[in-house]
């Protein structure tokens, strides 16, 4: 059976970036999407707007919902201080199993903890399993319905402070509007709309930044 697009994203990687190289794993995953095959990656535009946030909130502790190969977590994972961690949730195997390789040949394995499953199963038991008290950041890329049950059930967890900083993929495409309507109407968050476009197109999208205020 042929290849998936994950796995010749992967061998893109393999063949044409540094090894331990952050930097040349981005831009070669930015150019096999422009050039090669078009895949769901924040990518370059958007990826700049995250790079900056992650930068300002210097997180001690940071949460990525939805991994898929792995290029926002590379993308936040080689901006984080030494000591801190970014936990990334992954539902699907294969994806997985790519993202992990596309981690390590970035050299960043030791700040990244990969855990696979639903995302409704696994918050709910982040704190006793991985002495997390809450998140400093939270990003949100993977099925654009779970943003908002998952935001409500991280405020339910007790896994966010004032201050918490989330960051929302896609809000215009392919569309987030429950959670849009909800950061942006309920007092517990200050919201901010970056205007940008969908990875790899000239098509409106762009990230909500929203400050949890407790
Ligand atoms: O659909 C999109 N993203 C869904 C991502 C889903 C990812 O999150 C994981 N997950 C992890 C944990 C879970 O609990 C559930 C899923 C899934 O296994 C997948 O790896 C999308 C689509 C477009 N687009 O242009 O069409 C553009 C984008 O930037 C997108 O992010
Ligand atoms: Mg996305």
């Amino acid at each position: 059976t042929g290849s998936t697009r994950p796995q010749r994203l992967l061998k893109a990687v393999q063949k044409n970036a540094t090894k331990g190289d952050p930097q040349s794993v981005i831009s070669t995953i930015d150019h096999f999407c422009r050039r090669c095959e078009w895949a769901m990656n924040v990518g370059d535009e958007k990826g700049t707007i995250l790079d900056s946030v992650v930068c300002e909130v210097s997180p001690g502790s940071t949460l990525e919902l939805g991994t898929y190969c792995g290029y926002s977590t590379v993308r936040i994972a080689r901006l984080l201080a030494p000591g801190t961690k970014l936990i990334t949730l992954e539902f699907n195997p294969d994806f997985a199993k790519v993202a992990r390789q596309v981690i390590e040949f970035a050299g960043l394995q030791e700040k990244v903890l990969l855990v696979e499953g639903p995302s409704g199963d696994i918050i709910p038991k982040i704190k006793e399993q991985f002495g997390i008290t809450t998140f400093d950041l939270v990003f949100l890329d993977h099925w654009k319905d779970r943003y908002l049950p998952d935001t409500k059930l991280l405020e339910e967890c007790g896994l966010l402070r004032k201050g918490s900083v989330l960051m929302a993929d896609n809000v215009i495409c392919p569309g987030t509007p429950d959670y849009l309507a909800y950061v942006r109407s309920s007092p517990k968050y200050d919201s901010k709309y970056f205007k940008s476009h969908l990875e790899y197109t000239k098509v409106e999208d762009g990230l909500e930044k929203s400050v949890y205020l407790g």
